[in-house]
């Protein structure tokens, strides 16, 4: 997962693979309250998403200490026993509205005399409405108490008074703001259900349906059958009990699948032979949101489907707009909105004001950041309409006018609206796309992002290098680190190459001399090397601490200065250059290696500075070191690396210079990420 401030995602163009989605959110949160309310039973649930809403349902349910345990990707949850709850709790649920809700509900009924506690989450949750499900409760006689605002988290729970809920099996509930009142009084109502029946009648269109389908299914599964009534009317017949299924798999979560299904629909490769297949997920699913296939379809996506998978390739192109009412895929909905910026015409969603109370006002998010991108949108309460941004890239300011801009997409803590706007990097105009707070998507797709970068390809060249290159202990290392972290980007520590290079031939034997060029060039080619983490392998043996000795640095000079050895190199170093970035140290980065690269740094520090440093770094490390000798041997290096025949030490013509003699490794980074920035195509007005 990727918590830095921002992403830039470079422009995209190819992509094919295979990709196993993480498993469903709503599935997810409802087996394991499902499981929870299985008294004494232990329900083994498999392939559980792992994410910031699960976290929130289990975290509550082990407070109200439900026994969860893990073992690899099973957790296995023994019920809940009402009388073993303890008498007071505060439950944190983050913006998990399936953890809200549904807990809210359960927990109305399931209070005993004395119990009393508390549900809370995040700013946005005590935005988001639970006053009609409240409502809904209090039918039933549940004390519940708001303790903010009227209407919204968070709330306090105190035991339903028996007399008030005696006789009262028919409730009213409110079907057209979310789905998930339903669902959680359809959760909650088989616990009253021992001895009569409850019916819940629905109060204004129904929205969302695909997810109450969820629910019911599920239910089954739990041994509840409910009876459904044109989805008007439900009820949960007398006699219902929870009953374990013993074990139940969680399916890959069909919302997450619509990014890889619009990218398959959107590349350029797919479709010439090329496609994306995407696994957990299929024509047997039982979440709504597997329709967003057939919309994408109408748009121009070739999809084909098994059970459990999904394969789709590029169909038309550009897309075709479509006008579609998309009560049937509120989530997944979202991603045809960011489709829409491929396609020709006018794209309009309706009948989608469920997106006006979910993680933030979806419609407004939306149209806010497609119009940053230069495309001009139409929004009303319940819709939105999306028109592109023609293909070139747009001159000029001002939404709409022309073509396509490169622009700092906000997130609004919205897993979706990341996840959808990473889309808008294959714009034919080649422009980059930063991602604000791409740490959001770890609500339902921690590794999201990772996900995307193992299928996708950027334009050629596009993937962005920065080079750092200087002497001996200037530094380099510990500033490419630095940088690398912020943005997000891989590290090549191409001397740790010339370093293990050294180590690999003597072991061998081998003379580091021109005169036996051949050899070590084949050494070079067979090393079997590891990097895992801060640890480097060499054949399995762990050479980390070996190739940062007084000799490996001297071996590494010599070694690096044959020209065979450093072609052998070249490639190696060249396929570094990953997404979404890579920034390398060294002495030819900028000069041989990446000469293309957009910021090259030659990076300095007085002699005497970097013997110092070199100095303290090799006694932390636990290796001896003499202040005299490391002068010379420093000296003896510098001399060697900037006058050797090939690639020498050198600015490249276009490098920077910094000095950090007199500055810290965070000031310096700084600097760097500040000429970074300046490169960066993203106005002011765009940037976080
Ligand atoms: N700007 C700086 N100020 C003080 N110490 C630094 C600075 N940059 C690096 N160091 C320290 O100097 C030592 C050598 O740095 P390193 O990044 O390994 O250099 P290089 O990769 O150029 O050989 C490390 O112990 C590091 O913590
Ligand atoms: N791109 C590179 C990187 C390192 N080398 C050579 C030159 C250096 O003396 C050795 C070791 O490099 P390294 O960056 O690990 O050395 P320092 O940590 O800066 O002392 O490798 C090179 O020739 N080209």
């Amino acid at each position: 997962m990727y918590t830095i401030p921002f992403l830039d995602i470079p422009p995209l163009q190819g992509a094919h693979g295979v990709v196993r989605l993480p498993g469903s959110k709503s599935i997810s949160n409802r087996v394991l309250l499902l499981a929870a309310l299985c008294q004494g039973a232990t329900t083994e649930v498999c392939d559980v998403l792992a994410s910031d809403d699960t976290d929130a349902m289990l975290g509550a349910l082990q407070m109200l200490g439900c026994r969860i345990e893990r073992e690899g990707s099973v957790l296995r949850i023994t019920g809940l026993q009402p009388d073993a709850m303890p008498a007071q709790a505060s439950l944190h649920l983050g913006n998990a509205g399936t953890a809200m809700r549904p807990l809210t509900a359960a927990l109305a009924l399931l209070l005993g005399d004395g119990q009393v506690y508390e549900l809370t989450g995040v700013a946005r949750m005590q935005e988001r409405p639970i006053g009609d499900l409240v409502e809904a409760l209090r039918q039933l006689g549940c004390e519940i108490e708001y303790l903010r605002n009227e209407g919204f988290p968070p709330l306090r729970l105190r035991a339903a008074d028996p007399a008030r809920r005696a006789g009262h099996t028919r409730l009213a509930i409110r079907g057209d703001v979310s789905s998930q009142f339903l669902t959680a009084m359809l959760m909650a109502l088989p616990l009253l259900a021992a001895e009569r029946a409850y019916t819940i009648e629905v109060e204004g269109e129904l929205i969302s349906k695909p997810y109450i389908a969820i629910t019911l299914e599920l239910l089954a599964r739990f041994g509840v059958q409910v009876d459904n009534e044109q989805w008007q009317r439900f009820t949960i017949p007398a006699g219902s009990a929870y009953r374990s299924p013993g074990q139940i798999h969680v399916e890959a979560d069909a919302s997450s699948a619509s990014y890889f299904l619009a990218l398959g629909g959107i590349a350029s490769d797919a479709g010439q032979g090329h496609s994306i297949t995407i696994e957990g997920v299929g024509a047997d699913s039982i979440q709504g949101d597997i329709r967003f296939a057939q919309a994408a379809a109408q748009m121009g996506v070739q999809i084909e489907s098994g059970p459990n998978w999904l394969r789709v390739q590029r169909g038309r192109w550009p897309l075709q707009a479509i006008e579609l009412d998309c009560n049937h895929i509120p989530d997944a909905a979202m991603t045809l909105a960011v489709m829409a910026l491929y396609a020709e015409g006018t794209t309009r969603l309706t009948n989608i004001g469920s997106w006006r109370v979910k993680e933030t006002d979806r419609i407004d998010a939306m149209a806010a950041e497609c119009a940053k991108l230069g495309a001009r949108v139409e929004s009303g309460p319940d819709w939105i309409a999306i028109t592109p941004p023609a293909a070139g890239v747009n001159a000029g300011e001002g939404a709409g006018r022309g073509g396509w801009r490169a622009a700092s997409i906000a997130t609004y803590d919205d897993h979706r609206m990341a996840m959808c706007f990473s889309l808008a990097a294959f714009n034919p105009a080649g422009l980059p796309v930063r991602i604000e707070d791409p740490r959001c998507v770890g609500k339902t797709f921690p590794d999201y992002f990772e996900t995307l970068f193992g299928v996708v390809q950027a334009l050629p060249g596009q993937v962005p290098v920065i080079c750092i290159d200087g002497p001996s202990a200037s530094g380099k290392g510990s500033l490419a680190a630095a940088v690398a972290a912020q943005l997000g980007y891989a590290v090549l520590d191409s001397g740790a190459l010339y370093r293990i290079a050294g180590y690999a031939a003597c072991a061998r034997g081998i003379p580091l001399h021109a005169d036996h060029a051949p050899e070590l060039a084949q050494v070079v080619q067979e090393m079997d090397v590891a990097f895992v983490g801060e640890t480097i392998l060499l054949g399995g043996e762990d050479i980390s601490l070996k190739i940062r000795s007084d000799t490996g640095s001297r071996n590494a000079s010599l070694i690096s200065a044959i020209p065979a050895v450093r072609d052998a190199l070249l490639q190696f170093q060249r396929d570094r250059a990953r997404l979404p970035g890579l920034v390398a140290d060294g002495r030819d980065m900028g000069t041989v290696v990446f000469p293309q690269a957009p910021l090259k740094v030659f990076l300095t520090a007085s002699a005497e500075k970097r013997a110092e440093r070199r100095y303290k770094q090799l006694i932390s490390q636990g290796l001896s070191a003499n202040m005299t000798t490391l002068r010379e041997e420093l000296h003896a290096r510098d001399l060697r690396d900037s006058t050797r025949a090939v690639a020498p030490l050198q600015p490249a013509v276009d490098a920077l210079s910094l000095d950090n003699s007199d500055i810290g490794i965070e000031a310096a980074a700084r600097q760097v990420l500040s000429w970074w920035e300046e490169r960066r195509p993203f106005s002011e007005s765009s940037r976080p």
